[in-house]
């Protein structure tokens, strides 16, 4: 049976990364992204932001709605403080299984849980399941349409705090029209864009940082 792209990408980790070392998995599916398979990963330019975001925030817990290989999960987890936790949600089951080993490889099990399923059944769930109040991070890199619904989902559980930061990638390709619209609006929101390029091409993309006001 043929391979699938995020099992070709897998490869290329255990081919080319060295086990417990998050960025030489992060360099590695960047080299595949870029030499052999275009996938979409934040990738290495918009992955910059992402890593100064996270480095400023400090974050103790974070979560992040669509896992697909795990890239994202890798950054972010390689630079989370020791007890730090870091939620992963995937529905896709395939995926999953990849991002599972991408993550194992990199050595970041232990700051990572991985919870198969959609995001609009588990985040209901989050804090009598996953015992967590509040996230410090929410990074949103799932369907675009479902960025908006899913926001006003986790104000309604009580899962934002004053100060708690939403990471938004692709706000402008694919595109998060009603999601841009909502936190640039809304008096609940200080929204900021960080103007880049879509993942290893030159086409515009960026990512939105809204820091919740409570
Ligand atoms: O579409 C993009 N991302 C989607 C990610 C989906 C992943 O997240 C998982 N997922 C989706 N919804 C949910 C959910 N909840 C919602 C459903 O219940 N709950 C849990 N997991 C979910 C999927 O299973 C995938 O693993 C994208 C496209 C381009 C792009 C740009 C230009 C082009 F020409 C082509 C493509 C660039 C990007 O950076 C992109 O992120
Ligand atoms: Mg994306």
């Amino acid at each position: 049976t043929q391979s699938t792209r995020p099992q070709r990408l897998l490869g290329a980790v255990k081919k080319n990364a060295t086990r417990g070392d998050p960025r030489s998995v992060v360099k590695a599916i960047d080299q595949f992204c870029r030499q052999k398979e275009w996938a979409m990963n934040v990738g290495d330019e918009k992955g910059c932001i992402l890593d100064s975001v996270v480095s400023e925030l400090n974050p103790a817990t974070v979560l992040e709605l669509g896992t697909y290989c795990g890239y994202s999960t890798v950054r972010i987890a390689s630079m989370l403080p020791p007890h730090a936790k870091l939620i992963t949600l995937e529905f896709n089951p395939d995926y999953a299984a990849v991002a599972r080993q991408v993550i194992a490889w990199a050595g970041l099990e232990d700051k990572v849980q991985l919870v198969e399923g959609a995001s609009g059944d588990l985040i209901p769930k989050m804090s009598e399941q996953f015992e967590v109040e509040t996230f410090d991070l929410v990074f949103l890199d799932h369907w675009k349409d479902r960025y908006l619904p899913d926001t006003k989902l986790m104000e309604e559980c009580g899962l934002l705090k004053k100060g708690s930061v939403l990471l938004a990638d692709n706000v402008i390709c694919p595109g998060t029209p009603e999601y841009l619209e909502y936190v640039r609006a809304s008096p609940r929101y200080e929204s900021q864009y960080f103007r880049s390029h879509l993942e290893y091409t030159k086409v515009e993309d960026g990512l939105e940082k809204s820091v919740f006001l409570g």
